[in-house]
């Protein structure tokens, strides 16, 4: 019997999810890896510091700002922005390799790396996570009580900038409920266009 080579994956979807500072994206993230196993979902590197929980190579990789600009200079980031003071990216390798295996990926990024992204990769699909109301969403990042007062109001002072550029996205999903707003994003995640 004749070996046959094994077929080359084809290249996967990129989905990139965007939306103001505590309308959920890592939460409704979390549970689209629950639901969806098989996507792949990047790890950014930052300039701010660790949260309480968090842990270096998981939720980020917490670079020092010297770092950050090595790897601006040597063009390993497929996009990067500054958001409240701190610097944020996504490594360039990782993305390629898991599309090129197959892999469907999410990036969790914010508005001006999404519109870099939009500009290298306009195959990729762009979703913006909306919160139910600004009141709610202002609700949700003081409940979360990670950061300080000021910087609450800068994010939220961000976030008007934000919600205003929705329409610049293929599809808007409204956070009102994390199960649903997450199987809402694992059908755009996992269906490819024919
Ligand atoms: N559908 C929801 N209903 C009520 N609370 C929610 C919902 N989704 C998320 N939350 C809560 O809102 C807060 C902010 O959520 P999360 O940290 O996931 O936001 P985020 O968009 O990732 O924020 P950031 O961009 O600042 O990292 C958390 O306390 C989370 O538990
Ligand atoms: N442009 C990018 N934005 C990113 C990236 N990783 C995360 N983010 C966004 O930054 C803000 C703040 O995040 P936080 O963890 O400090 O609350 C939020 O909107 C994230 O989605 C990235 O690689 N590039």
């Amino acid at each position: 019997m004749t070996e046959q080579a094994a077929p080359t994956p084809q290249p996967a979807r990129l989905t990139v999810l965007s939306g103001p500072s505590g309308v959920g994206k890592g939460t409704v993230v979390a549970e689209v890896r629950r639901l969806f196993p098989h996507v792949w979902v990047s790890i950014s590197c930052t300039t701010r510091r660790p949260r309480p929980g968090e842990a270096d190579g998981v939720q980020y990789h917490f670079l020092s700002d010297a770092e950050f600009d090595d790897l601006i200079a040597s063009d390993r980031l497929l996009e990067y922005a500054s958001f409240a003071g701190h610097r944020y990216g996504t490594p360039r390798k990782p993305v390629e390799q898991h599309l090129a295996a197959g892999r469907p990926t999410l990036l969790e990024i914010e508005l001006q790396g999404a519109r870099q992204i939009r500009q290298r990769m306009p195959e990729a699909r762009f979703v913006f996570l909306a919160p139910p109301s600004v009141r709610e969403l202002r609700d949700r990042l003081v409940g979360r009580g990670t950061e300080a007062t000021e910087v609450v109001e800068a994010r939220l002072a961000q976030a008007e900038v934000e919600l205003e550029a929705h329409d610049e996205f293929d599809v808007v999903v409204v956070n009102d409920d994390v199960e649903r707003a997450a199987a809402e994003v694992v059908s755009l995640i996992s269906v490819v266009d024919a």
